[in-house]
């Protein structure tokens, strides 16, 4: 059976990717709005109720609106905004945080797809704090960049005007009320929101996320072993191989930690570095937003939603 699946918001950034990952598929069929009438709430109904599955590229009060356009109850729904991410009834598509998190999306009508930064930090903190190598009210820090075309267009035309004289690092999020950290706690499995400083580059996409760890206050302070031992072991499990770990060397420094390494993948992958003499270490994620941060985890689940195996299926 060939599956219809509309995009709305498919000329926005996130949008057009994933059109371009759908493009050459042969087991769906994809329906496009006329452009005069993308904004069309009457028009959107319709294509939104042909559709078996609708991915929903747009801010969060239009994908709210998508939401409640739907009149039917077999067009399921891939939300990429951060309108549904913690809400009942709504499947988070991380599909490696969990052994069975894979299988929750499948069955689900409602997937809403993780956000960029979270996952850098679900993916390094949940499988500690399940395992009990960190307590769930460990204070948790979390820093990173991204390419600015995690800002959307809005963004792209801001440092597309500016060129070279934007700034080549800038923090932001400063009051700590970042919108994403109501999904990162849920998420991370941790107690208190994370101190959250992110910064945005000068450069169009990629992500490095920097989860440092001051340890030495536990009752039992793990060392860096373990704790890429037990993400080794979590992701050793995890479905098609997009998230995985680095090998643990005593390294000061590594040339792999480049935002950009896995620009154009759907891939995630973690390096641990540790002082076990001081009872510090850092987990860094390396993904693009683009990527497995937006664009190619809603075609990861797309390809779940629909039992289509990953491999053969362009997600990476
Ligand atoms: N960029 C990223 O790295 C990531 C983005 N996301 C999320 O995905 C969603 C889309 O982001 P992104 O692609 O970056 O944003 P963009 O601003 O690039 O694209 C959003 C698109 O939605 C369209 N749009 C706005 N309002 C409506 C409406 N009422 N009806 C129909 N279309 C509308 C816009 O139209 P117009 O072209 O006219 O402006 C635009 O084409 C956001 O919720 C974002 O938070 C998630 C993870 C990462
Ligand atoms: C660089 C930049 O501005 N990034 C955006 C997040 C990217 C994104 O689109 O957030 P969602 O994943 O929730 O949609 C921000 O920090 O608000």
């Amino acid at each position: 059976m060939v599956a219809r699946v509309f995009i709305d918001g498919e000329v926005g950034t996130t949008g057009l990717q994933i059109r371009e990952r759908l493009a050459m598929r042969g087991d769906l069929e994809l329906l496009s709005i006329p452009e005069e009438s993308r904004k069309d709430p009457a028009a959107r109904a319709d294509f939104l109720n042909k559709a078996d599955i609708a991915i929903l590229c747009l801010p969060d009060a239009a994908a709210k609106e998508s939401v409640t356009l739907i009149e039917n109850d077999t067009t399921r729904v891939i939300d990429a905004s951060s309108a549904h991410r913690v809400a009942e009834g709504w499947a988070y598509g991380f599909a490696e945080m969990d052994r069975n998190q894979s299988d929750v999306i499948a069955a689900s009508l409602r997937v809403a797809n993780p956000g960029c930064w979270p996952q850098g930090l679900i993916a390094s903190v949940r499988p500690l704090v399940a395992a009990e190598l960190l307590p769930s009210d460990f204070a948790v820090n979390f820093h990173g960049i991204s390419g600015y075309s995690g800002g959307g267009k809005g963004m792209i035309a801001e440092y597309d005007s500016l060129g070279v004289s934007a700034n080549v690092l800038a923090p932001y999020g400063l009051g700590f009320n970042h919108k994403h950290l109501p999904e990162m706690t849920e998420y991370a499995l941790i107690e208190r929101a994370p101190l959250f400083t992110p910064t945005v580059g000068n450069y169009y996409t990629g992500m490095l996320t920097v989860v440092p760890l001051n340890l030495a206050a536990l009752d039992k302070v793990p060392t860096g072993a373990e704790i890429h031992a037990a993400l080794s072991d979590h992701y050793a499990n995890a479905p098609d191989g997009f998230v995985d770990v680095a090998p643990l060397e005593a390294l000061e420094r590594s040339d792999e930690l480049n935002p950009q390494a896995l620009n154009d993948t759907n891939r995630l992958r973690l390096h641990v570095f540790a002082n076990d003499a001081r009872a510090q270490a850092a987990i860094i994620a390396v993904y693009d937003n683009l990527g497995k941060g937006a664009s190619g985890a809603a075609v990861q689940n797309l390809n779940l939603m629909l039992g289509v195996d990953q491999t053969t299926s362009l997600a990476a």
